[in-house]
């Protein structure tokens, strides 16, 4: 387990970049499977789950090719299947979620697709269902080896186009769907798809690459489906969490940060959920600067005067992955906030070291916790921590980067799933942080 050691309470100044989208670049590698021809893909995050799935895609057999920073060529002409039902393939599969993502692309091209129970994070039930009904109701065969968690779906006479309605707007489903359907025989429409610019981004994709795919950005994606498809390049977008993690940042350190070329159209509600809080944030081109909350920042209220309450929903709702970040930042706010977690009942459990370092916050129940803020009256103490999931453990990182004093966060490995070189980027705009292998 590495650690971060922290020491906090000093100004951040500077620029800073995102990177490319982890949970975009997830879909678009997997995509890869879909064609023998080359896939150019740029802007891919150097992180530690799209590391995790590339290795995986070497190991099915697709040649792949660094060509320089982030860009990289994938060609899936001699797939090696085997390696799916293979032991190492059981061990390497449950180490990331995004590996689930596997199951579609090999289902529409080879008529059979396996994986064993996908990781991720620890956050709450995290169920498939949405993904193997889409693929059962494409006409493909389920099975399940409960003792081995490992789920697999065989169609030996190939797909067929349905209209399906899913039971809930699945990220990961949706995209595991398309890419199956875009393969199958004649029509098939999917309702209540999940429509995130990571979905949006993967329907462009595959578009490119010859796919039929009508109703792009909205809940209702319509496929004829297509023969075969064809190569194509592809440019992965800035991550959205990110950028919203370092919002947050900027705001709890009262730092001066640009976040260079965020691609403002592709986020949604994401700004105007951090000026609930009362940050500012102003749009220069494609930047977004924050100038320094030296005064602190205000928790607006309801118009009829009641308290604010900031919950996640599919998009385009607030995303799920950025409420953790909203509840550290409301920690110093002046006011009182609502956070309601709605999809995932174990992403809030990480208050209790909030709480440890001063925060005062009251956790409702597993989805719900009220935010009193300090107004930086009383500054949080540092603490030892650590990290259970990717977004806690940016979040205690922020917080720990705003307290007095020196901290520790062991299990940073949660955090290199999903963030760059983060030591790296943050001591380029002052951050005193070490990293302890
Ligand atoms: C690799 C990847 O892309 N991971 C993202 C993906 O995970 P993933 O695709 O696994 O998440 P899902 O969209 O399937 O579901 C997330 C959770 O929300 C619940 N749910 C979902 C939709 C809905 O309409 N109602 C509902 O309650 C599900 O039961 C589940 O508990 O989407 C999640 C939701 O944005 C994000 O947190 C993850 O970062
Ligand atoms: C929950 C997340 O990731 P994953 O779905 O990969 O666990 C996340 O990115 O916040």
């Amino acid at each position: 387990m590495a650690t971060f050691q922290i020491e906090g309470g000093h100004q951040l100044k500077g620029e800073i970049q995102p990177q490319g989208a982890k949970n975009e670049a997830l879909q678009i590698l997997c995509a890869v499977l879909l064609t023998p021809d080359e896939i150019r893909i740029h802007n891919i995050p150097d992180i530690r789950d799209v590391s995790k799935l590339i290795e995986i895609l070497g190991n099915l057999g697709v040649k792949i090719q660094k060509l320089g920073k982030g860009s990289y060529s994938f060609r899936s002409d001699e797939l090696n299947l085997d390696y799916l039902e293979s032991k190492k393939f059981k061990d390497e599969g449950t180490s990331l979620r995004g590996s689930i993502m596997i199951v579609g692309p090999l289902l529409g091209r080879f008529g059979k697709g396996y994986i064993p129970r996908p990781g991720g994070d620890k956050i709450g039930r995290r169920r498939l269902d949405t993904h193997f009904g889409g693929f059962v109701k494409l006409g493909a065969k389920f099975r399940y080896n409960r003792e081995e968690r490992f789920y697999g779906v065989e169609a030996t006479k190939g797909l067929k186009g349905a209209d399906m309605l899913l039971e809930e707007a699945s990220v990961t489903g949706t995209a595991n769907i398309l890419m199956a359907a875009i393969l199958a025989e004649g029509k098939t429409s999917i309702y209540n798809a999940a429509c995130e610019p990571y979905i949006q981004q993967l329907c462009k994709m595959l578009v490119s690459m010859g796919a039929k795919v009508k109703g792009i950005g909205s809940n209702l994606l319509k496929i004829e489906g297509v023969e075969s498809l064809s190569g194509c390049t592809h440019r992965v977008l800035p991550d959205m969490i990110e950028i919203g993690s370092w919002i947050g940042l900027a705001a709890m350190t009262k730092s001066e940060i640009t976040i260079k070329n965020v691609s403002w159209d592709n986020l949604g509600i994401i700004p105007v959920t951090f000026k609930k809080l009362g940050i500012q944030l102003e749009k220069r081109g494609d930047d977004i600067y924050i100038p320094a909350h030296t005064n602190g920042y205000e928790i607006a209220s309801f118009i009829d005067g009641s308290i604010m309450n900031i919950s996640d929903a599919p998009w385009p709702g607030f995303t799920p992955d950025l409420l953790s970040i909203i509840l550290v930042v409301a920690t110093q706010a002046r006011g009182s906030v609502l956070i309601h977690q709605k999809m995932f009942e174990s992403r809030l459990f990480f208050v209790d070291k909030l709480i440890d370092m001063g925060a005062k916050i009251i956790l409702c129940d597993p989805h719900r916790a009220t935010v009193i803020g300090h107004d930086f009256e009383s500054e949080l103490k540092a603490t030892t921590m650590t990290s259970p999931d990717i977004r806690a453990g940016i979040s205690l990182l922020i917080a720990a980067l705003s307290a007095k004093g020196t901290s520790t966060i062991h299990n940073i490995e949660q955090i290199d799933r999903g963030y760059e070189d983060i030591d790296g980027r943050l001591k380029a705009i002052g951050a005193k942080i070490n990293r302890y292998d």
